[in-house]
């Protein structure tokens, strides 16, 4: 079978291209790979090559804020890591280096609901670091309810439900090497650790590891969620609600008339629904709709502090880093983590000093150019 793969070889960055060299070669494409013919994918990364800043001059940039608040939480930049799952197949220590690096940076760690490791462990190396926990609302309600109070209970400060998943996105990739990121890193430890799921396997995953497999992933699929669902998880809990996958204007209206806290504008890297509308490019028409009444946060294609301008510029509140984050866990672990984080923070910073903005809150639209 020819695939997106075959067609388009190129590494994205040098970043990716060392990563390869250290993941197996499976992993790597589960990882770096996109759905269907990957437009999206390259429209993500494109979406943002459209935009130019237009700088001012003669500002005084000789001091640089980069902080920036959230849910009245103080934050040193408007910078999260993304919800990423398995991450035990780029790196043995996943999730827990990759916590460590956001608790060295004191970023906030979105944990996916398939992280390889539990959320008891990763909340353990993130001492009293923030933390989101990621939810993919289970088919079965006493899994939901149980995620949502470990969450709790372990001091995740919000949900984050990811929306744009009712199914698995077509990852051509994974079906040519018949690879899954389940199998390699041994399951999801959130699930492998809650006794819900557990109580719905016949057999314990010591004595059936595949069928335990296969039961997180028929979970992980929810195509009946819909707005009277959320209704019920919102009942669940009193943390704020973020809806991630987010895209159209429409979504963004009923996400307000839903009383959610917060909307993630992504299309999940282009991992999901191929030939849909790049993040950045949804953005504008959400921000209209929005305005300020919640905080809108923004992730697929993020590669780069002037990538972190723009979308701050075209109304994001903060941003969140995906692919490179993993790249630099499989380089180098936590330290490889946390100097992707540095490189985009100065590139940042010094974005900032060049385009003339001395804090967060002046990144205006009136700054870029479309051209
Ligand atoms: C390997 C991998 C695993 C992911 N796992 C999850 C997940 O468990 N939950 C989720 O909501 N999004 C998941 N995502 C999507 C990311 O949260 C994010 O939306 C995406 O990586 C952004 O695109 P970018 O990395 O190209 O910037 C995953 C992405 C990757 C690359
Ligand atoms: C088969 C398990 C898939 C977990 C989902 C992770 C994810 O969101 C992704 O994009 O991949």
């Amino acid at each position: 079978m020819i695939t997106a793969a075959d067609i388009q070889p190129e590494f994205e960055s040098l970043l990716e291209r060392k990563a390869f060299e250290k993941i197996r070669s499976e992993a790597f494409d589960y990882i770096a790979r996109g759905a269907g013919s990957e437009a999206t994918m390259q429209e993500n990364l494109l979406a943002f090559s459209k935009w130019k800043i237009r700088p001012r001059v003669l500002r005084n940039v000789a001091e640089i804020d980069m902080s920036s608040t959230l849910f009245d939480q103080k934050l040193s930049m408007p910078v999260l890591f993304a919800p990423i799952g398995v991450q035990r197949i780029a790196h043995p220590e996943g999730e827990l280096a990759s916590a460590r690096a956001a608790k060295e940076l004191n970023v906030p760690l979105v944990v996916s609901s398939a992280a390889s490791y539990s959320m008891e462990d990763i909340a353990n190396e993130l001492g009293g670091c923030s933390r989101w926990f990621q939810l993919y609302c289970s088919s079965e309600e006493i899994v939901t309810r149980s995620l949502v109070q470990r969450a709790e209970a372990n001091g995740y400060s919000a949900i984050v439900i990811t929306v744009d998943t009712p199914v698995l996105g077509i990852r051509e990739s994974d079906a040519r090497n018949q690879y899954s990121p389940l199998e390699e890193g041994d399951g999801c430890g959130n699930y492998l650790n809650d006794p819900a799921f557990l109580s719905l396997l016949d057999l314990s995953p010591e004595e059936d590891m595949k069928a335990a497999l296969q039961k997180q992933i028929d979970i992980i699929d929810q195509p009946g969620l819909d707005w009277d669902e959320l209704k019920k998880i919102r009942e669940l809990t009193s943390l704020p609600i973020l809806l991630k996958g987010v895209l159209h204007p429409e979504d963004a209206k009923l996400a307000l008339e839903n009383n959610v806290d917060g909307i993630i504008v992504s299309n999940h890297g282009g991992r999901q629904l191929d030939h849909c509308i790049a993040s950045l490019d949804a953005l504008p028409d959400i921000k209209n709709i929005v305005q300020d009444r919640i905080p809108i946060l923004l992730d697929s294609g993020i590669r780069s502090g002037v990538d972190v301008f723009k979308a701050l510029a075209l109304g994001a509140d903060a941003v969140l880093l995906g692919r490179p984050l993993v790249y630099g866990l499989a380089i180098n672990g936590e330290v490889g983590v946390m100097q992707v984080v540095h490189k985009i923070l100065h590139e940042l910073e010094i974005t900032m000093a060049l385009a003339g903005v001395r804090s967060i809150k002046e990144i205006n639209s009136d700054l870029l150019f479309k051209g």
